[in-house]
C-alpha cells in the first residue's frame, strides 16, 4: 500500500515544522486565521442568544476577549493532520484499487468521476471516525462563554482539551467521545466524495490534457472544492454540533432524527443553514493550501 499520500496528506495540513518548504505554515496559517471564524460559527449553530454574527463577535469579544476566539485550537491542528492524512491516503489507495493507477499515472489516465466519487466517500468515511472525539472535545470547548483568566469569574467546566477528554470519560462513558458521530459520518462521507470531484472537475477543466494543472488552477479547485463540500455539509453539521452538545446538561435528543425534527419545529427550515456562510467562507482558504502543498508534496516526491 503506497502510503505517500498518508504522508502528503498529513504535512499538508501540519506543516509549521517543515522548515525547507516555501508553502511552509500556509495550512496552519489558514487554520490559525480562521479558527475565530469557527469558533464564532459553532457557537451560532448551537446557542440562540445571539442575534447574529456581529451580535456574537461583539459579545465574544466583550466577556472573554481575544482569546474567546481562540478556544479549542490546538487541539485541532493536532488532530486535523492526522484527520487529513487519513482522507487523502484513504482517497488516494481506494483509487489504485479501483482504477489500478497510481497519482503519479492519474494525469496520463485519469479516472472516472464515479471512481473518484467512491474513493472521496470512503476517505470520507473512515475520517470521520477519527475526526469524531477530536471534534466533540473541540465543540465543547469553544462553547464554553466563561472568561479565560478573569478573577472572580466561575470556573469553565473543563481546563483543556485532555480534562475535557477525561471529564467525558467519566461522565459519558467511551461512547460520549463518540456522540453525534452518526451525523458526522453522514455529513462527511458523500460531502467528501463531491470534494474530490469539484476539485478533479476543476483541475481537468482548466489544465491541457496529459498535463499537470498550475499553482492557481490547483488553489482555485482546491477552495471550490471545500466551498462547494461545506456548503452541503452545513445541514448535518448543524445536527452533529447540536448531538455534540447534548448530553452535556442532560439528554434532549433521543437521537439525530428527534433532533432534526425538533429544532426543525423549533427554528424553521433556516436552521439547518446556519454557519454556512462562514464554513464556505473559511473552506477556501484552508483547501485552496492544503490542496496546494498536497500536490507540491507528491511532486517533490515523483
Ligand atoms: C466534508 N466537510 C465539508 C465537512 C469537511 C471537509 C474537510 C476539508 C478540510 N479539512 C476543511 O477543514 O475544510
Amino acid at each position: 500500500m503506497p502510503v505517500e499520500e498518508f504522508v502528503a496528506g498529513w504535512i499538508s495540513v501540519s506543516t509549521a515544522w517543515v522548515t525547507w518548504l516555501p508553502l511552509r505554515e500556509q495550512p496552519w496559517l489558514a487554520h490559525f486565521l480562521t479558527n475565530p471564524v469557527l469558533s464564532i460559527q459553532v457557537r451560532l449553530q448551537t446557542q440562540n442568544t445571539y442575534r447574529g454574527i456581529v451580535d456574537c463577535i461583539l459579545k465574544t469579544y466583550r466577556h472573554e476577549s481575544v482569546l474567546g476566539f481562540f478556544k479549542g485550537m490546538s487541539f485541532p491542528i493536532a488532530s486535523v493532520a492526522l484527520v487529513n492524512s487519513v482522507l487523502f491516503g484513504v482517497y488516494s489507495n481506494t483509487l489504485l484499487a479501483l482504477t489500478a493507477t497510481s497519482h503519479q499515472e492519474r494525469r496520463a489516465q485519469p479516472p472516472s468521476y464515479t471512481n473518484i466519487f467512491i474513493a472521496g466517500c470512503t476517505g470520507g468515511l473512515l475520517q470521520a471516525y477519527c475526526l469524531a472525539p477530536f471534534d466533540l472535545i473541540k465543540v465543547r470547548l469553544q462553547n464554553q462563554t466563561e472568561p479565560r483568566m478573569k478573577i472572580g469569574s466561575s470556573e469553565p467546566r473543563y481546563r483543556g482539551p485532555v480534562h475535557c477528554a477525561a471529564s467525558i470519560l467519566r461522565e459519558e462513558g467511551p461512547q460520549g467521545l463518540f456522540r453525534g458521530s452518526w451525523a458526522l459520518v453522514l455529513r462527511d462521507t458523500p460531502t467528501l466524495g463531491m470534494y474530490f470531484v469539484t476539485y478533479e472537475g476543476l483541475c481537468r477543466q482548466y489544465t491541457p490534457e496529459g498535463q499537470n494543472p498550475s499553482s492557481t488552477t490547483v488553489l482555485v479547485a482546491g477552495g471550490f472544492a471545500g466551498i462547494a463540500s461545506w456548503i452541503t455539509a452545513t445541514p448535518f453539521d448543524v445536527i452533529k454540533s447540536r448531538m455534540q452538545m447534548d448530553g452535556l446538561k442532560g439528554r434532549k435528543y433521543r437521537g439525530m432524527l428527534h433532533c432534526m425534527a425538533s429544532s426543525f419545529r423549533q427554528e424553521g427550515i433556516g436552521v439547518f443553514f446556519k454557519g454556512m456562510t462562514l464554513n464556505s467562507a473559511r473552506a477556501f482558504p484552508v483547501n485552496a493550501a492544503t490542496f496546494l502543498s498536497y500536490e507540491y508534496l507528491l511532486s517533490l516526491w515523483r
